[in-house]
């Protein structure tokens, strides 16, 4: 246990943490050359497609320090962004150091705090790198300085390195096994194995990913995953290396996967215990309940896919424990559920996943928060459904979740910044400079206002500039209708939404315009209308067509005709009908991301 070393690599988005842990995986040989690509670590297609991480990815390798001794490190990469914070919390349970990575151009950002006291919290002992040095625009005594002040930590501390050149790496390695605790815990005491990752392959069932508190584990031992009491024998046990790597046991402080053939993904819970059955340990603490922040309805394409989707839905849990679900039906799109997310980028990361991973094809209804509602005899409820809002005459007042929003900016994007935190409802509450040129501004926002497109616009009025992060705060009272788009008369209640009454001529306006430009145009005129009871507050026509997709093959070529039609056929199914209109899977999500 002496020799080994369990750390994360934690950091503001694109600060550089992916493309740092490929270069200590070069440098300890983790990886043959005929393996090697860009970004190892972010395995999932869809993480190389946007180029973010995802998912937290543990790896081990073997590293000897200067003085000869061997040291097996198992290291955790993470993902930057706000929306998938949860997925860091959890990777800093299993580890006693992190490295902090600050992009040496861009200096302290919002989530480099929040990462930052999210490891504190947990004890690590952290290692501060200033990444991207190789770059010209690097501002390195400034951002070094902003690190002291943040870490307290000395200037000899801080390591310089750079992802792309392989600068400060040894330094890297040298610091982990200087400064990280090796971890304790008695090889002798009752099996605690923490559960902080898990994935479904379809040909062996759950991979646990644990990290072993007390005691040991070898394979063919029989288990008992304490929280859920189900019982099993551990098939395989081993390390994580590039790829899977089998072993006799994993011992005390290690990092580890599990198999055990479990095919029913509600018998292990991220944060559940393993222990053995013939000698069981106590359980762990395990994590902090997730709150979801965002709510939609996900259904099935295909109606006769209800029960598919249930059990895709189950076996992507495994692998994201913030997702959370439940059945609901809808009166236009039958049977689905109700699904909790993180936020917006969660939400489409799911839905991308249901599809690529489970070849789910989903739509996607207007997201909303969580309402509380009073009624007019006191009893407060909480809603996550447009339909669930009772008539204004049924009810005494409608509260929504307001947040702490901090935004770190320079100085000349602080006016456009409050300009768009004013029009969403915000207020400021607190300005610090961090420098002459940057500073923090805290705001209390609702939730709702941000959900939406609150990230890209920014990102884009800032230019890049200004980072945010948030916590949730209470509950204010609002002013709350509920809006419908109607087509051609007929209510789309996928389509209803929950806003604030201020901002439903805004919101019911730019989602007729969108959704003029997403439906596709059909054999009769339809009229697209948002309403808030009986009265119409916004309207849009989309003339008729007929799409003759046969119309430039003129001549006589049947089979190439046949295949438009054909192919005309297949995109249809990808439609939803309400009374007569059809309604384009894409349109779903797309109609809300207003100009
Ligand atoms: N010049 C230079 N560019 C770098 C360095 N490290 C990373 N980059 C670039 O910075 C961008 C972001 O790098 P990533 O490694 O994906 O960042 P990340 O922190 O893993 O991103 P998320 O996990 O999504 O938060 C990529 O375009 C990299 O090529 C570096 O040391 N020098």
């Amino acid at each position: 246990m002496k020799h080994i070393r369990n750390f994360c690599v934690i950091a503001h988005i694109d600060h550089g943490k992916s493309t740092l842990s490929d270069r200590l995986l070069d440098y300890t040989q983790s990886v043959n050359e005929r393996e090697k690509m860009d970004q190892q670590l972010d395995d999932m297609d869809l993480e190389r497609e946007r180029g973010i991480t995802i998912k937290s990815h543990a790896i081990q390798m073997h590293y000897t320090h200067t003085d000869g001794q061997a040291y097996v490190f198992n290291m955790i990469d993470t993902p930057g962004h706000v929306d998938f914070s949860y997925e860091v919390s959890r990777s800093i349970a299993a580890c006693e150091g992190a490295l902090l990575l600050v992009d040496a151009t861009q200096g302290i950002q919002a989530q480099t705090i929040s990462n930052l006291f999210l490891a504190l919290e947990h004890d690590l002992e952290i290692i501060p790198v200033l990444n991207k040095v190789d770059m010209e625009t690097a501002r390195i005594e400034e951002m070094a300085d902003q690190m002291i002040e943040l870490t307290g930590c000395a200037r000899e501390d801080i390591i310089e390195a750079s992802g792309k050149t392989g600068i400060g790496v040894p330094d890297i390695m040298k610091a982990v096994v200087e400064r990280v605790p090796a971890p304790e815990g008695d090889p002798a005491a009752p099996l605690q194995a923490l559960i902080f990752d898990s994935v479904f392959n379809p040909f062996r069932g759950v991979i646990a990913y644990v990290r072993v508190m007390q005691g040991e584990l070898s394979s063919l031992q029989q288990i008992k995953f304490v929280a859920t009491g189900a019982e099993y024998q551990a098939n395989e046990v081993g390390a994580m290396e590039i790829t899977p790597k089998p072993t006799k046991k994993i011992g005390c402080g290690d990092v580890g996967y599990i198999i055990t053939g479990v095919k029913n993904s509600s018998e292990i819970k991220v944060g559940d215990t393993v222990t053995l059955k013939d000698n069981p340990g106590e359980m762990l603490s395990g994590f902090e309940e997730v709150k979801p922040m965002v709510f939609a309805g996900i259904f099935p394409l295909d109606n006769d896919d209800f029960e598919p989707l249930r059990d895709s839905l189950e076996k992507l849990q495994l692998n994201d424990a913030s997702l959370i679900f439940e059945p609901e039906t809808s009166a236009a799109l039958g049977y689905g559920f109700r699904c909790g997310f993180l936020g917006m980028l969660h939400l489409e990361i799911v839905q991308e996943r249901l599809f690529r991973e489970f070849g789910m094809d989903v739509i996607t209804t207007v997201p909303n928060v969580t309402y509380r509602v009073t009624d007019t005899k006191g009893v407060v409820t909480e809603i996550r459904n447009p339909a669930e809002l009772p008539e204004q005459n049924n009810r005494q007042k409608v509260e929504e979740p307001i947040i702490y929003a901090q935004i770190i900016t320079t100085t000349d994007y602080i006016g456009s910044i409050m300009n768009l935190c004013i029009e969403k409802r915000g207020t400021l509450t607190k300005q610090t400079y961090l420098s002459p040129l940057r500073v923090e501004l805290h705001f209390e926002l609702p939730l709702a206002e941000i959900v939406f497109d609150f990230y890209d616009r920014l990102k884009s009025i800032s230019r890049g500039y200004a980072s945010f992060d948030y916590q949730p705060k209470d509950y204010q009272e609002t002013d709350l209708v509920r809006m419908d788009i109607k087509l051609n008369g007929e209510n789309v209640d996928a389509l209803s939404a929950l806003v604030h009454r201020s901002k439903a001529q805004y919101v019911g306006r730019g989602m007729c315009k969108k959704l003029k430009e997403l439906l596709p145009r059909q054999q009769f005129m339809i009229a697209i209308q948002a309403a808030i009871g009986a009265k119409v507050i916004a309207r849009e026509t989309l003339s008729a067509m007929r799409k003759d997709v046969t119309a430039k093959c003129y001549g006589g070529d049947i089979s190439r005709k046949r295949k438009l039609l054909e192919k005309q056929k297949a995109g249809k199914r990808k439609m939803r009908q309400f009374g007569k209109v059809e309604v384009p899977q894409k349109a779903f999500l797309e109609c809300l991301k207003l100009d």
